[in-house]
């Protein structure tokens, strides 16, 4: 296996974060994917001499609510686009006192409430299981870190998301029981993103930013989008110049991930060659190509 790499960032922007600013050699296409359409056309570009693709999550507009997302689509296309790094950008509503709005939080666990999705690439034919102990890539964390500094960003390393369903905002009980269970932050998208990054061997890091303390804060009312929406604004601007420094750094990732997020199929297949079903194969030639092709 080559050690080299090319680093491609993909940038997946969340709620409020639609396009970015800073990029030369600018085109909007269509990328397909055997797996569906993705959210919208894929914005390319090139930071400095890094290439960068930008995909707003919820479409240009906001269209695709969270339970509607084709995420297999979406990391499919990036990942047949070259993209070897993936910045998600959220927003979130935090579960700690000490997490206000404006906070970044650099999160490195999740818990998965979702139950509507589709959360693997691989299925009927061709099965696999990767490991997800460690669901974001520390090295791209460590370029987010180093990115925010200069910046008048509050930002945190580390965190759990827990990931709802949605779209409605959570009940108070299921507030307070996230609290108990540890959680940080709360949100409705990066599961199964995540997930399915770590199929595709692509780096995976996510900035979540705080935008409201969701509904157990005695202080706070109740979550709306008018809150949410406001805290946005400010946050979308901070969030760009993020973006702006982050990609001379993923820039240097000239090797493989040493975190193993690049290849974690290496052990991962379980149905014998002889057993694969050739539609699967062909359908996942993106995605596993590296390994399936040996
Ligand atoms: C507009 S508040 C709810 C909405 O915002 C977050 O989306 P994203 O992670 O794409 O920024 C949250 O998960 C909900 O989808
Ligand atoms: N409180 C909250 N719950 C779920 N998703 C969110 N996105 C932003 N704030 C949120």
């Amino acid at each position: 296996m080559s050690s080299s790499n090319k680093p491609v960032l993909g940038i997946i922007g969340g709620s409020g974060l639609y396009q970015i600013d800073g990029l030369t050699d600018v085109s909007w296409r269509r990328v397909s994917s055997p797996f569906g359409e993705t959210s919208d056309e894929f914005c390319f570009g090139r930071i400095g001499d890094q290439p960068v693709v930008f995909l707003p999550r919820h479409g240009r507009g906001h269209k695709i609510p969270p339970s509607e997302l084709n995420f297999r689509a979406n990391i499919d296309a990036l990942k047949r686009s070259g993209v070897t790094d993936i910045l998600s950008v959220s927003a979130v509503g935090s579960l700690r006192e000490d997490l206000p709005p404006g906070t970044f939080v650099v999160v490195d666990q999740f818990v998965d409430r979702t139950f509507a999705r589709v959360k693997s690439f691989f299925s009927q034919g061709l099965v696999a299981h990767v490991s997800m102990a460690k669901p974001v890539c520390s090295r791209l964390g460590d370029a987010v870190m180093s990115a925010c500094e200069g910046l008048d960003i509050k930002v945190v390393r580390g965190g759990t998301y827990l990931v709802m369903e949605g779209p409605q905002f959570s009940t108070l009980a299921e507030s307070k029981l996230y609290r108990q269970w540890g959680c940080d932050v709360i949100g409705m998208t990066n599961m199964p993103e995540a997930k399915l990054a770590r199929e595709a061997e692509i780096c995976y890091a996510s900035v979540s930013m705080v935008t409201d303390f969701d509904c157990w804060h005695p202080d706070h009312d109740a979550v709306t989008v008018d809150q949410v929406v406001a805290v946005l604004m400010g946050n979308a601007g901070k969030a760009r110049g993020l973006v702006k420094n982050i990609a001379p750094l993923v820039s240097q990732h000239q090797t493989l991930c040493h975190a193993g997020c690049q290849t974690a199929l290496e052990h991962a297949i379980m149905t014998s060659p002889d057993a694969r079903d050739p539609a699967m194969v062909e359908k996942l030639s993106a995605v596993a190509g590296r390994v399936l092709k040996r």
